[in-house]
Protein backbone atom coordinates (compact mmCIF):
# COMPACT_ATOMS: atom_id res chain seq x y z
CA UNK A 1 0.00 0.00 0.00
CA UNK A 2 1.32 3.28 -0.97
CA UNK A 3 1.82 4.83 2.92
CA UNK A 4 0.31 8.55 3.05
CA UNK A 5 2.23 10.45 6.05
CA UNK A 6 -0.42 11.20 8.50
CA UNK A 7 1.19 14.39 10.68
CA UNK A 8 -0.23 15.99 13.74
CA UNK A 9 1.72 19.38 13.86
CA UNK A 10 -0.67 21.57 15.81
CA UNK A 11 -2.15 24.25 13.76
CA UNK A 12 -5.43 26.56 13.62
CA UNK A 13 -6.64 25.53 10.09
CA UNK A 14 -10.16 26.87 10.74
CA UNK A 15 -11.51 29.00 7.73
CA UNK A 16 -14.24 31.13 8.60
CA UNK A 17 -17.57 29.60 7.39
CA UNK A 18 -19.23 30.93 3.71
CA UNK A 19 -22.10 29.38 3.92
CA UNK A 20 -24.91 30.82 1.60
CA UNK A 21 -26.94 32.02 4.70
CA UNK A 22 -23.55 33.49 6.21
CA UNK A 23 -23.91 36.90 3.70
CA UNK A 24 -27.35 37.38 5.42
CA UNK A 25 -26.56 36.36 8.76
CA UNK A 26 -28.49 38.73 11.20
CA UNK A 27 -29.24 38.41 15.20
CA UNK A 28 -30.47 35.06 15.60
CA UNK A 29 -32.41 34.16 19.21
CA UNK A 30 -31.24 30.74 19.21
CA UNK A 31 -32.10 30.14 22.69
CA UNK A 32 -29.21 27.79 24.02
CA UNK A 33 -29.15 28.56 27.84
CA UNK A 34 -26.52 28.83 30.11
CA UNK A 35 -26.94 26.25 32.64
CA UNK A 36 -25.37 22.96 32.26
CA UNK A 37 -26.51 19.75 30.57
CA UNK A 38 -28.74 17.34 31.75
CA UNK A 39 -26.44 14.73 31.45
CA UNK A 40 -22.65 15.43 32.01
CA UNK A 41 -20.15 15.54 29.56
CA UNK A 42 -18.72 12.09 28.48
CA UNK A 43 -15.87 11.87 29.95
CA UNK A 44 -14.46 14.89 32.03
CA UNK A 45 -10.96 14.13 32.01
CA UNK A 46 -10.92 13.89 28.43
CA UNK A 47 -9.07 17.25 26.78
CA UNK A 48 -11.95 19.49 25.29
CA UNK A 49 -14.07 18.78 22.28
CA UNK A 50 -12.14 21.20 20.42
CA UNK A 51 -8.81 20.05 20.89
CA UNK A 52 -7.54 19.62 17.26
CA UNK A 53 -4.40 18.00 15.42
CA UNK A 54 -4.26 20.00 12.39
CA UNK A 55 -2.47 19.27 9.15
CA UNK A 56 0.79 20.27 8.89
CA UNK A 57 0.22 21.15 5.28
CA UNK A 58 -3.02 22.43 4.81
CA UNK A 59 -5.15 21.35 2.28
CA UNK A 60 -6.50 23.31 -0.47
CA UNK A 61 -9.44 24.76 0.32
CA UNK A 62 -12.75 23.89 -1.87
CA UNK A 63 -15.23 26.42 -3.02
CA UNK A 64 -18.15 26.53 -1.33
CA UNK A 65 -20.35 28.74 -2.98
CA UNK A 66 -23.68 26.74 -4.02
CA UNK A 67 -23.84 25.74 -7.35
CA UNK A 68 -26.92 27.18 -9.11
CA UNK A 69 -29.71 24.84 -9.96
CA UNK A 70 -31.31 24.52 -13.72
CA UNK A 71 -34.87 24.62 -12.78
CA UNK A 72 -37.24 28.12 -13.42
CA UNK A 73 -36.91 31.17 -11.41
CA UNK A 74 -38.80 31.59 -8.15
CA UNK A 75 -40.72 34.50 -9.60
CA UNK A 76 -41.95 32.12 -12.76
CA UNK A 77 -43.52 29.78 -10.27
CA UNK A 78 -44.56 32.01 -8.31
CA UNK A 79 -45.06 35.80 -9.09
CA UNK A 80 -46.74 37.11 -5.90
CA UNK A 81 -43.46 36.46 -3.97
CA UNK A 82 -42.44 39.43 -1.93
CA UNK A 83 -39.60 41.22 -3.50
CA UNK A 84 -37.93 42.14 -0.49
CA UNK A 85 -38.25 38.09 0.69
CA UNK A 86 -36.43 37.39 -3.07
CA UNK A 87 -33.76 39.62 -2.02
CA UNK A 88 -32.43 37.32 1.42
CA UNK A 89 -32.29 33.99 -1.05
CA UNK A 90 -29.59 33.49 -2.18
CA UNK A 91 -30.79 31.98 -5.26
CA UNK A 92 -32.56 32.74 -8.62
CA UNK A 93 -33.62 29.67 -9.79
CA UNK A 94 -35.65 26.55 -8.03
CA UNK A 95 -34.50 23.48 -7.48
CA UNK A 96 -37.22 20.43 -8.56
CA UNK A 97 -38.96 20.39 -4.94
CA UNK A 98 -38.85 24.07 -4.40
CA UNK A 99 -40.58 24.38 -8.01
CA UNK A 100 -42.88 21.50 -7.41
CA UNK A 101 -44.50 22.22 -4.04
CA UNK A 102 -43.97 26.31 -3.48
CA UNK A 103 -48.00 26.66 -5.48
CA UNK A 104 -49.32 24.08 -3.58
CA UNK A 105 -48.19 25.70 -0.12
CA UNK A 106 -49.09 29.55 -1.09
CA UNK A 107 -52.15 27.76 -1.63
CA UNK A 108 -52.52 26.95 1.73
CA UNK A 109 -52.78 23.04 1.12
CA UNK A 110 -51.57 20.50 3.12
CA UNK A 111 -48.98 18.85 1.43
CA UNK A 112 -46.37 15.51 1.96
CA UNK A 113 -43.24 16.02 0.04
CA UNK A 114 -40.48 13.75 -0.90
CA UNK A 115 -37.08 14.56 -2.45
CA UNK A 116 -34.11 13.31 -2.33
CA UNK A 117 -31.43 14.39 0.31
CA UNK A 118 -30.03 18.04 -0.52
CA UNK A 119 -32.03 19.10 -2.93
CA UNK A 120 -33.60 22.30 -0.78
CA UNK A 121 -36.34 20.99 0.95
CA UNK A 122 -35.92 23.30 3.85
CA UNK A 123 -36.63 26.48 1.82
CA UNK A 124 -38.85 24.74 -0.33
CA UNK A 125 -40.80 24.52 3.38
CA UNK A 126 -40.11 28.04 4.65
CA UNK A 127 -40.16 30.35 1.45
CA UNK A 128 -43.98 30.08 1.09
CA UNK A 129 -44.75 30.04 4.63
CA UNK A 130 -42.93 32.71 5.14
CA UNK A 131 -44.96 34.29 2.65
CA UNK A 132 -47.71 33.78 4.12
CA UNK A 133 -46.99 35.20 7.26
CA UNK A 134 -45.45 38.29 5.67
CA UNK A 135 -48.79 38.69 3.28
CA UNK A 136 -50.67 38.64 6.59
CA UNK A 137 -50.99 41.65 8.96
CA UNK A 138 -48.41 41.77 11.17
CA UNK A 139 -49.46 38.84 13.79
CA UNK A 140 -49.29 40.18 17.80
CA UNK A 141 -46.45 39.72 19.84
CA UNK A 142 -47.59 37.03 21.59
CA UNK A 143 -48.90 34.91 18.69
CA UNK A 144 -46.48 32.31 16.48
CA UNK A 145 -47.53 32.00 13.32
CA UNK A 146 -44.88 28.84 12.24
CA UNK A 147 -44.53 25.91 14.34
CA UNK A 148 -41.32 23.91 12.66
CA UNK A 149 -40.35 20.52 14.54
CA UNK A 150 -37.38 18.75 14.02
CA UNK A 151 -35.80 15.20 15.34
CA UNK A 152 -32.78 16.46 16.16
CA UNK A 153 -31.02 19.62 18.06
CA UNK A 154 -28.51 20.75 15.53
CA UNK A 155 -31.37 20.45 12.42
CA UNK A 156 -33.96 22.68 14.53
CA UNK A 157 -31.06 25.44 15.02
CA UNK A 158 -30.07 24.97 11.34
CA UNK A 159 -33.35 25.81 10.18
CA UNK A 160 -33.76 28.36 12.33
CA UNK A 161 -30.65 30.01 10.82
CA UNK A 162 -32.29 29.80 7.29
CA UNK A 163 -35.49 31.04 8.54
CA UNK A 164 -33.84 33.80 10.27
CA UNK A 165 -31.82 34.45 7.03
CA UNK A 166 -35.03 34.59 5.39
CA UNK A 167 -37.10 37.10 7.42
CA UNK A 168 -34.03 39.52 7.02
CA UNK A 169 -37.02 41.94 5.40
CA UNK A 170 -36.07 45.17 5.30
CA UNK A 171 -39.11 46.34 3.49
CA UNK A 172 -41.05 45.12 5.75
CA UNK A 173 -39.44 47.53 8.73
CA UNK A 174 -36.36 45.48 9.46
CA UNK A 175 -35.85 42.70 11.14
CA UNK A 176 -39.64 42.52 13.32
CA UNK A 177 -40.47 39.30 12.82
CA UNK A 178 -38.41 37.04 15.21
CA UNK A 179 -37.07 33.22 14.52
CA UNK A 180 -36.51 31.37 17.96
CA UNK A 181 -35.42 27.96 18.58
CA UNK A 182 -35.96 25.90 21.68
CA UNK A 183 -34.01 22.33 21.54
CA UNK A 184 -33.19 19.96 24.18
CA UNK A 185 -29.95 19.68 26.35
CA UNK A 186 -30.29 23.68 27.11
CA UNK A 187 -31.91 25.48 30.16
CA UNK A 188 -35.74 25.59 29.72
CA UNK A 189 -36.10 28.91 31.50
CA UNK A 190 -34.20 30.47 29.47
CA UNK A 191 -36.21 29.54 26.73
CA UNK A 192 -39.78 30.59 28.47
CA UNK A 193 -38.02 34.02 29.40
CA UNK A 194 -37.51 34.71 25.62
CA UNK A 195 -40.64 32.95 24.66
CA UNK A 196 -42.40 35.84 26.91
CA UNK A 197 -40.48 38.43 26.44
CA UNK A 198 -39.59 38.73 22.93
CA UNK A 199 -41.67 38.10 19.11
CA UNK A 200 -41.47 34.98 17.88
CA UNK A 201 -43.13 34.66 14.47
CA UNK A 202 -41.72 31.52 13.36
CA UNK A 203 -40.45 28.57 16.53
CA UNK A 204 -38.43 25.68 15.36
CA UNK A 205 -38.16 22.91 17.90
CA UNK A 206 -37.57 19.41 19.05
CA UNK A 207 -40.25 17.52 20.23
CA UNK A 208 -39.66 16.78 23.83
CA UNK A 209 -38.69 20.54 24.78
CA UNK A 210 -41.91 21.47 22.72
CA UNK A 211 -43.43 19.53 25.03
CA UNK A 212 -42.05 20.53 28.17
CA UNK A 213 -42.79 24.02 27.19
CA UNK A 214 -46.39 23.16 26.47
CA UNK A 215 -47.04 20.87 29.62
CA UNK A 216 -44.52 22.81 32.23
CA UNK A 217 -44.17 26.52 30.35
CA UNK A 218 -47.58 27.16 29.58
CA UNK A 219 -47.27 28.14 26.11
CA UNK A 220 -50.10 27.06 24.52
CA UNK A 221 -52.06 29.76 23.87
CA UNK A 222 -48.80 31.42 21.84
CA UNK A 223 -50.08 28.85 19.00
CA UNK A 224 -53.86 30.31 19.10
CA UNK A 225 -53.39 32.09 15.53
CA UNK A 226 -51.11 29.13 14.13
CA UNK A 227 -50.85 29.17 10.43
CA UNK A 228 -48.12 26.46 9.42
CA UNK A 229 -47.21 23.69 11.25
CA UNK A 230 -43.91 22.09 9.53
CA UNK A 231 -42.78 18.40 10.59
CA UNK A 232 -39.27 17.89 9.00
CA UNK A 233 -37.77 14.80 8.49
CA UNK A 234 -41.56 13.82 8.52
CA UNK A 235 -40.84 9.99 8.25
CA UNK A 236 -38.65 10.41 11.86
CA UNK A 237 -40.98 12.21 13.64
CA UNK A 238 -43.86 9.60 13.20
CA UNK A 239 -42.19 7.05 13.58
CA UNK A 240 -41.99 4.87 17.14
CA UNK A 241 -39.88 7.23 19.23
CA UNK A 242 -41.87 10.08 18.32
CA UNK A 243 -45.16 9.01 17.41
CA UNK A 244 -46.98 9.86 20.94
CA UNK A 245 -45.22 12.78 21.26
CA UNK A 246 -45.99 14.71 18.13
CA UNK A 247 -50.06 13.12 18.56
CA UNK A 248 -49.46 14.95 22.04
CA UNK A 249 -48.44 18.42 20.50
CA UNK A 250 -50.45 17.83 17.50
CA UNK A 251 -53.60 17.74 19.84
CA UNK A 252 -52.76 20.65 21.92
CA UNK A 253 -52.72 22.91 18.65
CA UNK A 254 -55.47 24.51 16.93
CA UNK A 255 -56.55 22.87 13.35
CA UNK A 256 -59.05 25.24 12.29
CA UNK A 257 -57.30 27.34 9.60
CA UNK A 258 -53.60 25.31 9.90
CA UNK A 259 -51.64 24.08 7.28
CA UNK A 260 -49.13 21.41 8.02
CA UNK A 261 -46.34 20.43 5.78
CA UNK A 262 -44.53 17.21 5.94
CA UNK A 263 -41.11 16.93 4.42
CA UNK A 264 -38.65 14.11 4.01
CA UNK A 265 -36.57 12.20 1.59
CA UNK A 266 -37.53 8.97 2.83
CA UNK A 267 -41.40 8.52 3.06
CA UNK A 268 -42.23 4.33 3.87
CA UNK A 269 -45.43 4.06 2.63
CA UNK A 270 -47.04 3.63 5.76
CA UNK A 271 -46.21 6.82 6.58
CA UNK A 272 -49.03 8.10 4.79
CA UNK A 273 -51.41 6.56 7.29
CA UNK A 274 -49.62 7.87 10.55
CA UNK A 275 -49.78 10.90 8.85
CA UNK A 276 -53.24 11.46 9.13
CA UNK A 277 -53.04 12.70 12.68
CA UNK A 278 -50.99 15.54 11.26
CA UNK A 279 -52.84 16.26 7.30
CA UNK A 280 -56.29 16.99 6.02
CA UNK A 281 -57.96 14.26 4.57
CA UNK A 282 -57.48 16.23 1.41
CA UNK A 283 -54.00 16.93 1.34
CA UNK A 284 -51.55 17.09 -1.86
CA UNK A 285 -48.65 14.26 -2.13
CA UNK A 286 -45.58 15.60 -4.34
CA UNK A 287 -42.79 13.66 -4.93
CA UNK A 288 -40.16 14.32 -6.89
CA UNK A 289 -39.09 11.02 -7.43
CA UNK A 290 -39.99 9.06 -10.53
CA UNK A 291 -41.22 5.34 -10.02
CA UNK A 292 -38.49 3.67 -11.05
CA UNK A 293 -35.91 6.02 -8.75
CA UNK A 294 -33.28 4.93 -6.25
CA UNK A 295 -33.56 7.92 -3.56
CA UNK A 296 -29.92 8.74 -4.05
CA UNK A 297 -28.19 11.17 -6.14
CA UNK A 298 -26.80 9.20 -9.01
CA UNK A 299 -23.66 11.18 -9.07
CA UNK A 300 -22.44 9.92 -5.80
CA UNK A 301 -19.79 7.05 -5.99
CA UNK A 302 -21.19 4.50 -3.19
CA UNK A 303 -18.96 1.32 -1.98
CA UNK A 304 -19.20 -1.05 -0.07
CA UNK A 305 -15.80 -2.78 2.04
CA UNK A 306 -16.77 -6.15 3.94
CA UNK A 307 -14.06 -7.35 6.57
CA UNK A 308 -13.67 -9.82 9.31
CA UNK A 309 -14.97 -7.94 12.21
CA UNK A 310 -12.07 -7.72 14.08
CA UNK A 311 -11.01 -5.66 11.18
CA UNK A 312 -13.22 -2.92 10.93
CA UNK A 313 -11.83 -0.40 12.68
CA UNK A 314 -8.94 -0.62 10.62
CA UNK A 315 -10.50 -1.23 7.61
CA UNK A 316 -12.11 2.28 8.79
CA UNK A 317 -8.60 4.05 9.34
CA UNK A 318 -7.51 2.70 5.58
CA UNK A 319 -10.52 4.06 3.75
CA UNK A 320 -9.79 7.39 5.19
CA UNK A 321 -6.59 7.17 4.13
CA UNK A 322 -7.44 6.27 0.83
CA UNK A 323 -9.78 9.08 1.13
CA UNK A 324 -7.09 11.53 1.95
CA UNK A 325 -5.09 10.14 -0.65
CA UNK A 326 -7.73 10.74 -3.42
CA UNK A 327 -8.01 14.44 -2.10
CA UNK A 328 -5.03 15.64 -2.02
CA UNK A 329 -4.70 17.06 -4.77
CA UNK A 330 -7.92 18.52 -5.22
CA UNK A 331 -8.20 19.48 -1.95
CA UNK A 332 -11.52 19.24 0.57
CA UNK A 333 -10.63 16.39 2.68
CA UNK A 334 -13.89 16.58 4.70
CA UNK A 335 -15.67 13.95 5.92
CA UNK A 336 -17.81 12.51 8.30
CA UNK A 337 -17.88 8.80 9.53
CA UNK A 338 -20.92 7.44 11.15
CA UNK A 339 -20.75 4.79 13.92
CA UNK A 340 -24.00 2.84 15.11
CA UNK A 341 -23.87 4.50 18.63
CA UNK A 342 -23.01 7.02 20.58
CA UNK A 343 -20.31 5.66 22.25
CA UNK A 344 -18.34 4.20 19.60
CA UNK A 345 -18.65 7.59 18.00
CA UNK A 346 -16.73 8.76 21.16
CA UNK A 347 -14.35 6.02 21.43
CA UNK A 348 -13.49 6.15 17.28
CA UNK A 349 -12.89 9.86 17.88
CA UNK A 350 -10.40 9.29 20.64
CA UNK A 351 -8.59 6.58 18.89
CA UNK A 352 -8.36 8.61 15.65
CA UNK A 353 -6.76 11.50 17.30
CA UNK A 354 -3.75 9.33 18.73
CA UNK A 355 -3.51 8.29 15.19
CA UNK A 356 -1.26 10.93 13.41
CA UNK A 357 -3.93 12.19 11.43
CA UNK A 358 -3.68 14.81 9.11
CA UNK A 359 -6.56 17.25 9.81
CA UNK A 360 -8.32 18.04 12.87
CA UNK A 361 -11.06 15.38 14.30
CA UNK A 362 -14.18 15.99 16.27
CA UNK A 363 -16.85 14.05 17.32
CA UNK A 364 -20.34 14.51 18.10
CA UNK A 365 -23.18 12.03 19.51
CA UNK A 366 -25.78 12.17 22.42
CA UNK A 367 -23.60 11.77 25.56
CA UNK A 368 -22.05 15.42 24.73
CA UNK A 369 -23.81 18.92 26.31
CA UNK A 370 -25.53 20.22 24.26
CA UNK A 371 -23.28 23.00 24.14
CA UNK A 372 -20.04 20.70 23.60
CA UNK A 373 -22.12 19.40 20.33
CA UNK A 374 -23.33 22.74 19.56
CA UNK A 375 -19.17 23.80 19.24
CA UNK A 376 -18.57 20.38 17.42
CA UNK A 377 -21.17 21.20 15.19
CA UNK A 378 -19.92 25.04 14.40
CA UNK A 379 -15.87 24.17 14.12
CA UNK A 380 -16.60 21.10 11.53
CA UNK A 381 -18.88 23.48 9.28
CA UNK A 382 -16.08 26.23 9.34
CA UNK A 383 -13.60 23.73 8.74
CA UNK A 384 -12.09 23.27 5.36
CA UNK A 385 -10.91 19.88 5.85
CA UNK A 386 -11.77 17.19 8.63
CA UNK A 387 -13.32 14.28 10.18
CA UNK A 388 -16.53 14.12 11.96
CA UNK A 389 -16.40 11.05 14.06
CA UNK A 390 -20.68 11.01 14.76
CA UNK A 391 -23.86 8.66 16.07
CA UNK A 392 -27.28 9.59 14.00
CA UNK A 393 -27.33 12.86 15.34
CA UNK A 394 -26.43 13.98 12.33
CA UNK A 395 -27.82 11.88 10.35
CA UNK A 396 -30.24 13.89 8.62
CA UNK A 397 -30.68 16.92 7.25
CA UNK A 398 -27.35 18.62 8.12
CA UNK A 399 -26.00 20.84 5.62
CA UNK A 400 -22.39 20.85 5.94
CA UNK A 401 -20.81 22.51 3.13
CA UNK A 402 -17.91 20.33 1.16
CA UNK A 403 -18.40 16.89 2.85
CA UNK A 404 -16.09 14.72 0.16
CA UNK A 405 -17.05 11.61 1.53
CA UNK A 406 -19.39 9.94 4.49
CA UNK A 407 -17.76 6.55 5.21
CA UNK A 408 -20.25 4.29 7.59
CA UNK A 409 -19.03 2.15 9.89
CA UNK A 410 -21.08 -0.99 10.82
CA UNK A 411 -24.84 -1.69 10.45
CA UNK A 412 -27.19 1.22 9.94
CA UNK A 413 -30.33 0.87 11.49
CA UNK A 414 -32.28 0.74 8.74
CA UNK A 415 -32.00 1.26 4.36
CA UNK A 416 -33.03 4.84 4.87
CA UNK A 417 -30.79 5.36 7.50
CA UNK A 418 -28.51 4.84 5.00
CA UNK A 419 -29.86 7.15 2.39
CA UNK A 420 -29.86 10.01 4.63
CA UNK A 421 -25.99 9.65 6.22
CA UNK A 422 -24.90 9.18 2.56
CA UNK A 423 -27.30 12.53 1.87
CA UNK A 424 -24.60 14.81 4.26
CA UNK A 425 -22.71 14.53 0.98
CA UNK A 426 -23.25 15.75 -2.78
CA UNK A 427 -25.54 18.09 -1.52
CA UNK A 428 -27.13 20.23 -4.20
CA UNK A 429 -25.21 18.97 -6.74
CA UNK A 430 -21.67 18.72 -5.16
CA UNK A 431 -19.73 15.90 -5.96
CA UNK A 432 -19.22 13.39 -3.09
CA UNK A 433 -18.58 9.85 -2.04
CA UNK A 434 -19.57 7.50 0.64
CA UNK A 435 -18.54 3.75 1.34
CA UNK A 436 -19.90 1.44 3.95
CA UNK A 437 -17.36 -0.70 6.09
CA UNK A 438 -18.68 -3.54 7.54
CA UNK A 439 -18.08 -6.98 9.47
CA UNK A 440 -18.38 -10.45 7.81
CA UNK A 441 -21.49 -10.68 9.98
CA UNK A 442 -23.48 -7.37 9.05
CA UNK A 443 -22.97 -7.83 5.18
CA UNK A 444 -26.68 -9.11 4.77
CA UNK A 445 -27.16 -5.60 5.21
CA UNK A 446 -25.98 -5.33 1.44
CA UNK A 447 -28.81 -7.60 0.16
CA UNK A 448 -31.85 -5.74 2.00
CA UNK A 449 -34.60 -5.01 -0.49
CA UNK A 450 -33.85 -1.19 -0.81
CA UNK A 451 -30.05 -1.57 -0.63
CA UNK A 452 -29.86 -4.01 -3.18
CA UNK A 453 -31.15 -1.72 -5.76
CA UNK A 454 -28.66 1.12 -5.01
CA UNK A 455 -25.20 1.31 -7.52
CA UNK A 456 -23.19 0.19 -4.42
CA UNK A 457 -19.70 -0.98 -5.92
CA UNK A 458 -18.11 -3.63 -3.60
CA UNK A 459 -14.86 -3.01 -3.45
CA UNK A 460 -10.82 -4.41 -1.57
CA UNK A 461 -9.48 -2.08 0.39
CA UNK A 462 -5.30 -2.20 0.43
CA UNK A 463 -4.05 -4.78 2.70
CA UNK A 464 -4.75 -3.35 6.45
CA UNK A 465 -1.31 -5.05 8.48
CA UNK A 466 0.22 -1.36 8.54
CA UNK A 467 -2.74 -0.17 10.70
CA UNK A 468 -2.64 -2.89 13.51
CA UNK A 469 0.78 -1.95 15.03
CA UNK A 470 -1.09 2.29 15.15
CA UNK A 471 -4.07 1.30 16.61
CA UNK A 472 -3.08 -0.88 19.14
CA UNK A 473 -1.31 1.98 20.71
CA UNK A 474 -4.26 4.36 20.11
CA UNK A 475 -6.71 2.43 21.99
CA UNK A 476 -4.49 1.50 25.02
CA UNK A 477 -4.72 5.30 25.57
CA UNK A 478 -8.94 4.44 25.83
CA UNK A 479 -9.89 4.02 29.69
CA UNK A 480 -11.26 0.78 30.37
CA UNK A 481 -14.47 2.53 31.70
CA UNK A 482 -15.23 3.81 28.37
CA UNK A 483 -14.52 0.54 26.72
CA UNK A 484 -16.98 -1.03 29.10
CA UNK A 485 -19.67 1.39 28.07
CA UNK A 486 -18.75 1.03 24.54
CA UNK A 487 -19.27 -2.56 25.18
CA UNK A 488 -22.55 -2.48 26.93
CA UNK A 489 -24.14 0.03 24.15
CA UNK A 490 -22.81 -2.41 21.26
CA UNK A 491 -24.21 -5.49 22.96
CA UNK A 492 -27.82 -3.16 23.05
CA UNK A 493 -27.51 -1.50 19.88
CA UNK A 494 -26.88 -5.51 17.73
CA UNK A 495 -29.86 -6.85 20.43
CA UNK A 496 -31.99 -4.91 18.05
CA UNK A 497 -31.01 -6.53 14.80
CA UNK A 498 -30.80 -10.32 16.26
CA UNK A 499 -33.58 -11.34 14.11
CA UNK A 500 -31.93 -10.14 10.61
CA UNK A 501 -28.61 -11.75 12.11
CA UNK A 502 -30.48 -14.80 12.62
CA UNK A 503 -28.34 -14.57 16.44
CA UNK A 504 -29.51 -16.06 19.69
CA UNK A 505 -28.34 -14.51 22.63
CA UNK A 506 -25.64 -16.54 22.52
CA UNK A 507 -24.47 -15.68 19.60
CA UNK A 508 -24.85 -12.16 20.14
CA UNK A 509 -22.92 -12.11 23.24
CA UNK A 510 -19.98 -14.22 21.59
CA UNK A 511 -19.67 -11.26 18.82
CA UNK A 512 -19.85 -8.37 21.35
CA UNK A 513 -17.09 -10.29 23.24
CA UNK A 514 -14.76 -10.94 20.02
CA UNK A 515 -15.96 -6.69 19.66
CA UNK A 516 -14.28 -6.18 23.34
CA UNK A 517 -11.13 -8.41 23.10
CA UNK A 518 -10.28 -7.80 19.66
CA UNK A 519 -11.47 -4.00 19.40
CA UNK A 520 -12.04 -2.27 22.21
CA UNK A 521 -8.69 -4.06 23.82
CA UNK A 522 -7.27 -4.53 20.31
CA UNK A 523 -5.85 -7.91 21.31
CA UNK A 524 -3.87 -6.70 24.32
CA UNK A 525 -5.32 -9.57 26.29
CA UNK A 526 -4.98 -11.84 23.62
CA UNK A 527 -3.86 -14.58 25.54
CA UNK A 528 -4.10 -16.19 29.05
CA UNK A 529 -7.65 -15.46 30.72
CA UNK A 530 -9.49 -12.97 29.41
CA UNK A 531 -13.13 -11.69 30.80
CA UNK A 532 -15.44 -9.29 29.00
CA UNK A 533 -16.14 -6.16 30.86
CA UNK A 534 -18.34 -6.23 33.65
CA UNK A 535 -22.24 -5.52 33.07
CA UNK A 536 -24.35 -4.83 36.03
CA UNK A 537 -26.94 -7.39 36.28
CA UNK A 538 -29.68 -4.94 35.92
CA UNK A 539 -28.60 -4.12 32.52
CA UNK A 540 -28.17 -7.03 31.99
CA UNK A 541 -31.89 -7.92 32.66
CA UNK A 542 -33.05 -5.00 30.29
CA UNK A 543 -31.04 -6.18 27.46
CA UNK A 544 -33.48 -9.76 27.98
CA UNK A 545 -29.73 -11.38 28.24
CA UNK A 546 -30.09 -12.94 31.88
CA UNK A 547 -27.95 -16.28 32.04
CA UNK A 548 -26.68 -16.14 28.84
CA UNK A 549 -23.22 -17.73 28.82
CA UNK A 550 -20.33 -16.07 28.14
CA UNK A 551 -21.58 -12.19 30.04
CA UNK A 552 -19.24 -10.92 33.15
CA UNK A 553 -22.24 -9.95 35.49
CA UNK A 554 -20.99 -7.99 38.66
CA UNK A 555 -23.32 -6.46 41.16
CA UNK A 556 -21.37 -3.37 41.28
CA UNK A 557 -20.72 -0.45 38.79
CA UNK A 558 -17.43 -1.20 37.06
CA UNK A 559 -14.70 0.85 39.41
CA UNK A 560 -13.51 3.78 38.34
CA UNK A 561 -11.30 3.64 35.14
CA UNK A 562 -7.63 3.42 35.11
CA UNK A 563 -6.58 6.41 33.18
CA UNK A 564 -5.08 6.09 30.41
CA UNK A 565 -1.13 6.62 29.34
CA UNK A 566 -1.07 10.65 28.85
CA UNK A 567 -2.66 11.44 25.62
CA UNK A 568 -0.92 13.62 22.48
N1 LIG B 1 -32.68 26.98 -5.20
C1 LIG B 1 -31.49 26.62 -4.76
N2 LIG B 1 -30.39 26.78 -5.55
C2 LIG B 1 -29.16 26.40 -5.11
N3 LIG B 1 -28.92 25.86 -3.90
C3 LIG B 1 -29.98 25.68 -3.08
C4 LIG B 1 -31.31 26.05 -3.47
N4 LIG B 1 -32.14 25.76 -2.44
C5 LIG B 1 -31.39 25.24 -1.45
N5 LIG B 1 -30.09 25.19 -1.83
C6 LIG B 1 -28.95 24.69 -1.03
O1 LIG B 1 -28.98 23.27 -1.08
C7 LIG B 1 -28.43 22.74 0.12
C8 LIG B 1 -29.35 21.64 0.68
O2 LIG B 1 -30.54 22.22 1.11
P1 LIG B 1 -31.37 21.58 2.32
O3 LIG B 1 -30.51 21.43 3.51
O4 LIG B 1 -32.61 22.35 2.45
O5 LIG B 1 -31.65 20.14 1.71
P2 LIG B 1 -32.71 19.03 2.13
O6 LIG B 1 -33.41 18.63 0.89
O7 LIG B 1 -33.52 19.51 3.28
O8 LIG B 1 -31.73 17.87 2.59
P3 LIG B 1 -31.96 16.68 3.65
O9 LIG B 1 -32.91 15.71 3.01
O10 LIG B 1 -30.61 16.14 3.83
O11 LIG B 1 -32.55 17.32 4.87
C9 LIG B 1 -28.27 23.89 1.09
O12 LIG B 1 -26.92 24.25 1.14
C10 LIG B 1 -29.09 24.99 0.45
O13 LIG B 1 -28.60 26.28 0.76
Amino acid sequence: MASIRWCSTLSSSLRSYRGIMAAEKVALSVSQGSAGPKRSRYRPHRRPASTQTAPKEPLPARSTTPKPVDGPSFTDIAPGLDPALLKNLPFQTCTEVQAATLPAILNGDDVLAQAKTGTGKTVAFLLPSIQRLLSSPMPSPQHTTILAISPTRELAQQIAVTADGLLNVGAHGGNRYRVQCVVGGTNMRTDLKQLQSQRCDVLVATPGRLIDLLDNGGIQPRFAQLKTLVLDEADRLLDQGFRRELAKIISMLPSNGRQTLLFSATLPKEVENIASIALKKEHKFISTLKEEDVNVHQHVRQESVVVPGNDIVAATYVALQREYSLRKERGGFKVMVFLPTARSAAIYRDVFLNLEMPCPVWEIHSRMSQPARAKATEEFRQASTGVLFSSDVTARGIDVKGISAVIQVGLPSSADQYIHRLGRTARAGAEGHGVIVLGDFESHFLTERTIKTLPIQPITLPPLDSAHGALQMAFRSVSDDDKAKAYSAWLGYYRGSMKAMKWKAVDLVQAGNAFARHTLHYGEDAVGDWKPPGLLAKTVGMMGLRGTPGLNVVKEPPREPRPGPKQM
